[in-house]
């Protein structure tokens, strides 16, 4: 090959390297495959990519409704049922002439809301006391004696805050009891949220073995709050082991507190004994229960009543759940069962939505029945 021949191919090489090199400065940066089509700043606004992906939105818990202002929030489903015990005490109390006849009723009026015989007479008594001392009929004043009488009954001297710390390293031990049908479950699985709104820690424990729905219905509670529930598989496992495993699991993961709801399908007494019995004492080897929260249906009456005696001669009760408020006109029973059982009313239940449970608070319970 000649020398004009090298020349000629070095320099044609030449010009395809640097044409090459001139391409690729001139055409500018090139975006990353997937990336965003132009180049980016650190405060760029971030592009939607392309094509979304199809994923499965992630199942987020929910955020409970906060607590603070719960029971005036719900107060209008109570005074709608209980309206006419408010406007009744206070038409008869404002009539022109209250003799005896008008006691009477009133009596009758406040026993027919399920007040309760004793609680009723002593109502009763000391109106008639304030109505001859102060000698009044501005229905104003009527109102205003009536309401301070029902906030008495009520008792706002009532430790009413529920125990759900433990001491130390032991979490909060809260056992649910009550008669199968009342709420429970549905109140765990409310008082659940109540805790995750308040940001505590929580595990819960279906020691209701009996029927494998019940554990289901309350995992499902605790699923939507992001709560793991401890439960058996197997249908009629020995509840009290699974009170335990969830009270160890509450331990070793550090939480605040373990709810543990319990089966209220008991034939008798003796059978409710022993198991209520054998659950507490079993769960207490992990760490003390700080609450024993019995569940009441208010739309039961009398009935309710007797139950509740039941259970509070077989466990120490220390709170009573007082469930389906919103279906009765009979609010009166809070009063009768603190009464006969000489234990708080802690919270109310108002309704079937998840955050339907409110903290009891005698004012606002009070407003809500002479509204
Ligand atoms: N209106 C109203 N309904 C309620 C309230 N609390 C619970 N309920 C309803 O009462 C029914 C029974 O509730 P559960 O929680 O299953 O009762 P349970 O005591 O656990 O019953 P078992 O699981 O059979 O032992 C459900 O339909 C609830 O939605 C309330 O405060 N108001």
């Amino acid at each position: 090959m000649n020398d004009s021949l090298i020349l000629i191919l070095f320099i044609a090489l030449g010009v395809i390297v640097l044409g090459g090199l001139a391409f690729v400065l001139l055409r500018g940066p090139r975006a990353p495959k997937g990336g965003y089509p132009q180049t980016r700043d650190a405060d760029d606004v971030a592009a939607p990519p392309a094509e979304a992906p199809e994923a499965p939105a992630p199942s987020r818990p929910e955020r409970p409704a906060p607590v603070a202002g719960r029971l005036v929030r719900l107060r209008a489903r109570l005074s709608r049922s209980n309206s006419m015990l408010g406007k009744g005490l206070l038409a008869l109390l404002s009539r022109e002439k209250i003799d005896q006849d008008v006691w009477d009723e009133i009596e009758e009026t406040l026993l027919m809301a399920d007040l309760g015989a004793g609680p009723s007479q002593r109502l009763v008594e000391s109106l008639q006391t304030r109505v001859r001392i102060e000698g009044t009929d501005d229905p104003a004043h009527v109102k205003q004696m009536l309401r301070e009488e029902l906030i008495r009954l009520v008792d706002p001297s009532m430790d009413r805050e529920l125990a759900l710390d433990g001491a130390g390293e032991d979490p909060g031990v809260v056992l649910v009891v009550g008669v199968n049908g009342v709420g429970k479950t549905t109140t765990v699985g409310k008082l659940a949220r109540v805790m995750v709104a308040e940001e505590k820690s929580l595990i819960l424990g279906a020691a209701d073995t009996f029927r494998a729905a019940a554990a289901d219905q309350l995992q499902t509670w605790g699923n939507r709050v992001g709560v793991r529930t401890v439960r058996s598989e197997q249908e009629g496992a020995d509840p009290a082991s699974v009170a335990y495993e969830a009270a160890e699991t509450a331990r070793r993961e550090g939480a605040d507190t373990v709810m543990i709801d319990t089966a209220g399908r008991l034939q008798n007494k003796a059978g409710l004994m022993d198991q209520l019995g054998k659950v507490k004492r079993v769960t207490e080897k992990v760490a003390p229960v700080t609450e024993v929260l019995l569940v009441i249906d208010a739309t039961t009456g009398q009935n309710g009543m007797v139950q509740a005696k039941v259970f509070a001669e077989v466990v120490n009760i220390t709170g009573i759940v007082l469930t389906k408020l919103d279906g009765t006109a009979k609010g009166g029973i809070v009063v009768a069962i603190q009464d006969e059982l000489g234990v708080p009313v802690k919270l109310v239940g108002l309704g079937e939505g998840p955050d339907d449970l409110a903290p009891f608070d005698p004012e606002g319970f009070v407003d809500a029945l002479l509204d």
